[in-house]
């Protein structure tokens, strides 16, 4: 099934001028017809290569099924289309530009000058067309019929891809080799070589690296732009409402004529386009959200009338009387009175909330661009791990747990993430998974494996196979104290791992206060969490190292300090510690003096969870 298509205007004088796109919305169109359920994106951008490529290939690595393109294909100076295509393509379909050539050329010997290319990149058909909505109607009749074919035929070639991509994910067993030697296991060290970080210290250095990612736009429907920060600053090309509208349900008048009796000379309910202008003593009427007639200049409301005539049937008013002498502009919204024409309805780097959308789709905007955050990789170390669909559990085995929690936790903080299943504990494997995820993502998380044990390998395979920088590899933290952050170059391009402890609580921390931190920062939401002070609700015991501990709020219904109860045993291993959590408590470490704080005490928490409670 085709999914998404995008047609792109290329065009120096529509970029400047959307409305002089005719061909654009044309190829829009005929895109509907043949793919009804498809996600259409329009986009109009100018005759520059680099815009272009990057366009192109912006929407090939969002999976989109077919690229139309219009404008550009010429032989001005300005016209780059093709090059642009032909820097992006792997595949040319030289098939398709040549029928479309031939059936041109039937109508036009123009057509000799058309350079269009057709060509296939990854999983996306991407089709040049010329800029006219004549030519782009001949040239859509004539790849119409094979359209559909040809996007099955590379979903075909996807499935086998992905199919193979599938089954490396899930046996990194392959023919990596490692440069770690595991062999004399006496002479690991015995003291962690890697220097312990302070949490502020970590957090700057995330903070720091992932605010270097490169703006990545996305242009996506307004609904799919939910809590992204958007960024275009989108204007109202129409004034809200687009008509004066009654605020009331009552009698559009002149209030000129003051109180007194009136002839009703028509009715207009919302949707009615009034005809006729009022005239001195006429009044029409009006309900809530209708346009006023021309003439009327304020609305009275039913209860400040009363009915003086009516025909015989009760079918019409004939006569009302105004009791009350109306006051010009009285209940009546006008031309723009909600959005004048041109006001900034969402302004670049603001996050996209409901009511922001409910705006947008007033104005007529379908699509927005967006800032995409990374893409995101999930894999499992561990050679204890079974797949947590797998019914029965080997000696000695558990079923991985953290996978599963942290796609969901990504998830309801807005991020998605492709799942690169389980390496087992030896270097050849791990640098398998860690190489097929990185092919994947920009940002891989993974767990286990980053402590002192002899399996556990993550940092040296990062270090030896990876030429990996580690940002911090030990923080001050409990849970999570041998948490990880590394960069590295892969295949050109840098990549961002967060290497998180193995313990399930040490996953869940260390993803929420530096993963979800680091994808927040990287589309311009604010990193850090929002923090306030809560009262405890027991005694609690301190750790050596500051302790985040998983605590769910009691809102106070008198206005008081908002009381927290952790949950249980905070050992890193047992999750239900965090089931129900809406914050992390940020308890001090211990010191000679402070063993542990008081019920009552008041400590900061981070607010990381949803503030529902079941009713
Ligand atoms: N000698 C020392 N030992 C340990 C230290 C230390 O400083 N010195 N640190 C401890 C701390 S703190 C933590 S946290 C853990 C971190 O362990 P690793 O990241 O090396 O993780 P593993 O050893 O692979 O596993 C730990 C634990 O978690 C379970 N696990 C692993 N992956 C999963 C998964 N996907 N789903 C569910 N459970 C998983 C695993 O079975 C282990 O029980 O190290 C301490 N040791
Ligand atoms: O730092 Mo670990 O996560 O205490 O168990
Ligand atoms: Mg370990």
């Amino acid at each position: 099934m085709v999914k998404a298509v995008a047609v792109i205007t290329i065009s120096d004088t529509c970029f400047k001028d959307n409305s002089k796109d005719t061909a654009g919305p044309a190829l829009a169109d005929f895109v509907k017809e043949l793919f009804p359920e498809a996600n259409l994106h329009t986009i109009i951008i100018p005759d520059e290569k680099e815009i272009i490529e990057r366009e192109l290939k912006y929407f090939c690595e969002t999976n989109l099924d077919l690229v139309l393109t219009t404008g550009g294909t010429g032989l001005t100076p300005r016209d780059v289309t093709p090059e642009a295509t032909k820097a992006v393509i792997q595949r040319e379909v030289p098939g398709i530009t040549i029928a479309v050539t031939l059936a041109s050329l039937k109508k036009t010997p123009m057509a000799q000058l058309s350079r269009a290319v057709a060509g296939v990149r990854d999983k996306t058909l991407i089709v040049n067309f010329p800029g006219s909505k004549k030519a782009v109607t001949e040239c859509f009749e004539v790849v119409k019929p094979i359209l559909p074919h040809a996007i099955s035929l590379i979903h075909n070639e996807v499935a086998e891809v992905s199919y193979i991509h599938n089954s490396m994910q899930f046996n990194h067993t392959c023919t990596h080799s490692s440069n770690v030697d595991v062999s004399k296991v006496a002479l690991r060290p015995r003291e962690s070589p890697f220097p312990m970080f302070e949490m502020a210290e970590a957090w700057k250095l995330v903070d720091d690296v992932m605010s270097e990612w490169k703006e990545r736009l996305k242009i996506v429907t307004i609904e799919e732009g939910l809590g992204k920060v958007v960024a275009q600053t989108l204007y109202a090309k129409e004034p809200m409402p687009p008509f004066p509208a009654s605020v009331k349900d009552g009698y559009a008048c002149l209030s000129i004529d003051g109180a007194g009796v009136r002839r009703v000379r028509i009715a207009v309910t919302a949707g009615d386009a009034p005809t006729a202008p009022l005239c001195a003593g006429e009044c029409a009427r009006v309900n809530t959200g209708a346009a006023l007639p021309a003439g009327a200049d304020c609305v009275v409301q039913v209860e400040d009338t009363r009915l003086v005539s009516a025909s015989d049937d009760g079918q019409t008013e004939l006569e009302v009387e105004i009791l009350k002498a109306p006051e010009p502009q009285q209940d009546v919204r006008s031309v723009g009175f909600d959005i004048p024409m041109g006001t900034v309805l969402v302004d670049k780097g603001q996050i996209l909330d409901s009511a922001k959308i409910g705006i947008l789709a007033g104005a007529g905007y379908q699509n927005v661009t967006v800032r995409a955050p990374p893409k995101v990789a999930l894999l499992s170390t561990g050679n204890e791990l079974q797949e947590p669909s797998e019914v029965k559990l080997k000696p000695a085995h558990i079923r991985d747990s953290n996978r599963t929690m942290l796609r969901v936790l990504l998830k309801e903080h807005g991020y998605d993430s492709i799942d690169c299943g389980i390496a087992r504990d030896t270097p050849p494997e791990i640098v398998a998974g860690i190489a097929a995820a990185l092919k994947l993502a920009d940002v891989l998380v993974c767990t286990g494996g980053v402590s002192m044990g002899e399996k556990d390998l993550l940092k040296p395979v990062l270090l030896k196979d990876f030429n990996a920088t580690l940002h911090y590899g030990r923080v001050r933290m409990k849970p999570g104290k041998p948490s990880t952050f590394a960069t590295c170059e892969f295949e050109g391009k840098k990549k961002y791992i967060f290497a998180l402890p193995g313990n399930p609580v040490s996953a869940y921390v260390c993803a929420l206060l530096f993963v979800i931190r680091a994808l927040r920062v990287s589309c311009g939401v604010r990193g850090a969490w929002p923090r306030m002070r809560v009262r405890l609700a027991h005694a609690a015991q301190l750790d050596p190292r500051p302790e985040y501990a998983r605590a769910s709020l009691e809102l106070s219904p008198d206005g008081d300090m908002p009381s927290a109860t952790m949950l249980g045993s905070q050992c890193s291993s047992r999750l239900l510690s965090a089931c129900g959590t809406n914050v992390l408590l940020e308890l001090p470490a211990a010191t000679d003096s402070q063993q542990r704080l008081p019920a009552g005490a008041v400590v900061p928490a981070l607010i990381t969870g949803r503030l529902d409670f079941a009713s």
